[in-house]
């Protein structure tokens, strides 16, 4: 009975093994179909679970866990819960992981084949006890030293491990642990020991059958082209001998130079097959395998040298290259790898800049700030010291490189899940963005890149980030992404800085640092007009503050005049009442126009001033202001050295002589020169000039002061002997362009374009912001005329292209982060300088404490009556007849002469000499030069003839 149960046990086994049928559970009728059907499910359940499990461990890759998290997809091909239980599993078991598919795909098979759960349950535990010997020999072989991102044997190896090396040490371990390993393997997938010894030892002699045929082979295509190459070469000296043979035949004399050179043809041809074969030779393995039959003898030979060429049109080819007598021994023996398209390094290089790492080091000699002495005031004026501003104890952070390591191969990943392959080369860390130099193979359309910036944004885990695609000069692109810490970048720091000292140029703009953390500066006089764009909370009204005081730390106030504009009224105020003003902060906007419409008439002023005396440009003018007033000499003294020549009139009815009319005219001169009742000797306030108030700051001598009040008697100012003075510059700052657009758009427009096309040498300058840089604020007109333009934070791209004729502003930071263009620059990443209003309001009120400045209002009634001061063309205008009375004592006159001498605005003193030449008082216009006056003043004889 039992022997029949057995047998038939037995049998059912069999049938199982064999796959017959399926074994049905006994006992239970009617409960085949029921448990055949869970079976099958069971079976796919278990095959859907290998194979998800196997696809997951096999593309588990470390650097999916950024990508999800910032909600990109993994590159697990099982999605982010392949990736999660890949990373469990490996981080549990390590390697022996790889065990799990094949365990969960046998159980599958079983079950498929019909075997009973009991069989399964075993073959699972023995697999389960593989799993662990696995791990356990995983960390006993590789821990600390396999290149993986998980531990070798995962948590459960390491312990199991730990364990058995308290038991048996390490090498006991290691006999234990495989034998167990073997014994589980057997049980688990059924098979005998022999069985296993059987399939390792035919894998190994597969391996081995199939290096030996490959050797074979590589032996025999070695020497087949070695005897096809001494074919050659048996054939080549053959030739040769036989055209040195001709050479030396005497009869056939005349064709001894065709063969001499034919042979000489041979010797090379033999010389360079020399160098062929010098790198064609037996490579060392060769040398243990059986010799091959020398055709020839073996001294003739050159010594064995390592194979590069296998395959003789190789050699060939090589043979026709520049030769390479002795190929570097280690670059034969490096196996054959496919070149990159790119020299590309596999490991980005971190560039720190020489700036960051002397961030703490301050300059330590502060200049000592020019003194300006002031004549009325007689006071010195002091530029203030940077020792007004805070000052910051900068602690450098360590530099992270894991962290931006990390960034760059999120960066890499990202790009290659959509497609785009390349290596980040440079990591430059700036104190707010860290750039990295992205290169992508060759063949990547950059507008790809470009277009990545949201997925990079995602994956990064960053606000915003920036692509420059590519970044000018340099052939790669640019990826800006924003530091975790920014730095604050302190205006103290930078006006310190050497780049600020260096910084040449009259009106020196201490912007900020760059992106490697450089000092950042600018000369607006080179710029020469600033647009700035920014959305409210950009940093806008901090980066006008900061290149106002740049300005104030630099320059004394009669050397650069300000008009300050601030409709909003509250950025601007603070600068009330500094020497610096021309006028009042101007918040009302019909005012501001004005303001700029002076501006334009000064303009027109300076460059008729400019033509008079033959100057470029302001500094030119200057210089030769300096010049003269250093000789103690005028710019009319200067033009008596060379005198032009004058008519003399002979008045031959009185019987007057040449000599006689001269020295008539010669006294005639002297008189015009010094009139009667001149009162050269008397000081300005003899002559009715307006006495200021004592603690006025007034401009040096040396400078023009365009708010000084005019003379009210300027036939005896004329009269006075007064040296040239330089002209100061003069700024515009407007905050809020939009406003003033809002009120005159059409004079405010045509004002600034004016300006900012001719301003520019005559040393009238504008900074203009604003926070809308929509079309109706930024008219293509005025756009056109500020090449230089700094835009902060932007709304949208839109606004960008407006203002930078780009993408970029609207991916910035806020908070001092801009963009600067000049006309002869790239754009440049620049994070501004910080100001705090306590500084600010310490700078001014230090400015302040120093004198009062003297306001020109009369600038803002510049148009109101279309006069300077007084009526136009009225016939009864005291303004024309003390103009008469003035140029009637001059020989030559211009407008910007009588401007000067009688301080009037442009217009005016254009319309005075129009109706003086109407009235036959001047001559026509000449050119670029005076015009002549035709009269003479009253009592005094004309030394033009017929007038
Ligand atoms: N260079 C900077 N460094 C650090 N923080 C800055 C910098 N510039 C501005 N900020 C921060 O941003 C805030 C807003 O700056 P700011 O007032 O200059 O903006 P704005 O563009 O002028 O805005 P609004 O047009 O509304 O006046 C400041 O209070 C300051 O906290």
């Amino acid at each position: 009975m039992g022997k029949a149960k057995s047998n038939r046990r037995l049998s059912e086994k069999e049938r199982v093994k064999r796959g017959d049928e399926p074994a049905e559970p006994r006992g239970k009728k009617g409960g085949a179909p029921r448990t055949g059907m869970a079976r099958d499910v069971g079976a796919v359940v278990l095959l859907a679970l290998a194979l998800g499990s196997g696809l997951a461990l096999a593309t588990f890759s470390s650097l999916d866990g950024g990508l999800i998290a910032n909600g990109l997809p993994p590159a697990n091909l099982c999605g982010p819960v392949g990736h999660r239980v890949a990373s469990s599993v490996y981080g549990l078991l390590g390697f022996s992981a790889l065990v799990l598919p094949f365990g969960l795909g046998t159980a599958a098979w079983r079950l498929f084949r019909g075997a009973p759960p009991r069989i399964t349950i075993v073959s699972a535990v023995a697999y389960a006890v593989l799993t662990l010997a696995v791990a356990t020999l995983g960390h006993l072989a590789l821990a600390g030293r396999a290149p993986v991102s998980f531990p070798a044997g995962g948590a459960v190896g390491a312990a199991l491990a730990a364990w058995s090396e308290g038991l048996f040490s390490v090498w006991g371990s290691a006999i234990v642990v495989t034998a167990t390993a073997l014994v589980a393997l057997i049980v688990a997938a059924d098979v005998k020991p022999q069985t296993i010894g059987g399939a390792l030892f035919a894998v190994g002699r597969a391996v081995l059958g199939f290096l030996h045929r490959g050797l074979a082979d590589a032996v025999d295509e070695h020497r087949s082209a070695v005897a096809e190459l001494r074919a050659e070469e048996a054939a080549e000296r053959a030739r040769r001998a036989e055209a040195e043979k001709l050479a030396e035949t005497a009869e056939i004399e005349a064709d001894g130079d065709e063969a001499r050179a034919e042979a000489r043809a041979v010797a090379g041809a033999l010389a360079l097959e020399e160098v062929r074969r010098a790198s064609f030779d037996d490579p060392a393995w060769v040398g243990g395998l059986e010799p091959a039959p020398e055709p020839e003898a073996e001294e003739a030979e050159p010594p064995r040298r390592k194979r590069k060429a296998r395959e003789p049109d190789d050699a060939r080819k090589a043979a026709a290259e520049p030769p390479k007598l002795a190929p570097p021994e280690d670059a034969a023996e490096e196996p054959a790898a496919a070149p990159l398209p790119l020299a590309i390094p596999s490991k980005p290089e971190i560039i720190v800049s020489q700036a960051m790492l002397d961030r703490a080091k301050k300059k330590k000699e502060k200049k000592e700030a020019p003194s300006f002495a002031f004549t009325q005031a007689g006071a010195v004026f002091r530029p203030p010291s940077t020792d007004l501003l805070d000052a910051h104890d900068e602690k450098q952070k360590d530099l992270d490189t894991d962290s931006l390591t990390r960034t760059a191969e999120i960066i890499v990943a990202t790009l290659k899940q959509h497609g785009i392959e390349g290596v980040i080369k440079h990591i430059r860390p700036g104190p707010v963005v860290t750039l990295y130099e992205f290169s992508p193979v060759a063949g990547v359309k950059l507008a790809r890149i470009e277009n990545l910036d949201k997925e990079l944004t995602m994956a990064l885990s960053a606000t915003r980030i920036r692509i420059i695609a590519p970044i000018p000069g340099k052939g790669v692109v640019g990826i800006e992404v924003p530091n975790k810490d920014r730095a604050t970048v302190w205006l103290k720091d930078i006006l310190e800085s050497e780049a600020f000292a260096a910084a040449g140029g009259f009106l020196p703009l201490g912007l900020g640092k760059n992106i490697e953390g450089i000092p950042y500066c600018v000369d607006l006089q080179r710029m020469p007009h600033l647009l700035i764009a920014g959305t409210t909370g950009s940093g806008k009204s901090v980066g006008l503050n900061t290149m106002i005081l740049s300005m104030l730390f630099r320059q004394t106030p009669a050397e650069v005049r300000m008009i300050m504009v601030d409709p909003k009224m509250t950025e601007l105020s603070a600068y009330e009442d500094i020497p610096h003003l021309l006028l009042p902060v101007v918040t009302d906007p019909q005012k501001a126009a004005r303001a700029l419409q002076w501006a334009v008439d000064e303009m027109e002023r300076r460059t008729q001033i400019l033509a008079d005396t033959g100057s470029k440009d302001l500094k030119s003018y200057n210089g030769k202001v300096e010049k003269l007033r250093s000789e103690n000499k005028t710019f009319e003294d200067k033009d008596l050295a060379h005198p032009p020549k004058k008519l003399v009139v002979v008045d031959v009815t009185a019987g007057e002589t040449e000599d006689e009319a001269a020295a008539r005219a010669a006294a005639e001169a002297e008189a015009a020169a010094h009139p009667e009742g001149s009162a050269a000797e008397g000081g300005a306030e003899s002559k009715g000039w307006r006495p200021l108030p004592a603690d006025a700051v007034v401009a040096s001598p040396e400078f023009e002061d365009p708010t000084a009040p005019p003379p009210d008697d300027p036939v005896a100012a004329r009269d006075e002997k007064k040296l040239p003075q330089k002209l100061p510059y003069i700024v515009v700052v407007i905050d809020e362009l939009a406003d003033l657009m809002m009120t005159a758009p059409r004079e405010v427009e045509i004002s600034l374009a004016r300006l900012a096309q001719k301003a520019r040498a005559t040393g009238i300058h504008l900074i203009v912001a604003t926070q809308r840089p929509s079309t109706d604020v930024v008219t293509g007109m005025i756009k056109n005329n500020f090449p230089a333009r700094i835009t902060f934070r932007l709304a949208s791209r839109h606004d960008s292209q407006t203002i930078i004729n780009g993408p970029g502003a609207e991916t910035l930071l806020g908070d001092g982060d801009m963009l600067v263009m000049t006309a002869t620059q790239p754009v440049t990443r620049v994070q501004g300088a910080f100001v705090s209003e306590e500084e600010l309001h310490r700078v001014v009120g230090f400015l302040k404490e120093q004198g009062k400045p003297v306001y020109d209002e009369s600038i803002l009634k510049a148009r109101e009556g279309a006069g300077d001061r007084g009526g136009g063309d009225d016939e009864e205008d005291p303004v024309y007849d003390q103009a008469v009375d003035l140029v009637s004592r001059m020989e030559e006159v211009s407008v910007s002469k009588l401007q000067r001498e009688m301080r009037l605005g442009y217009n005016k003193a254009a319309k005075i000499i129009e109706r003086m030449e109407r009235e036959g008082i001047v001559g026509p216009p000449n050119g670029v030069k005076p015009r002549q006056v035709l009269i003479r003043p009253a009592g005094e004889v004309s030394p033009i003839p017929n007038v």
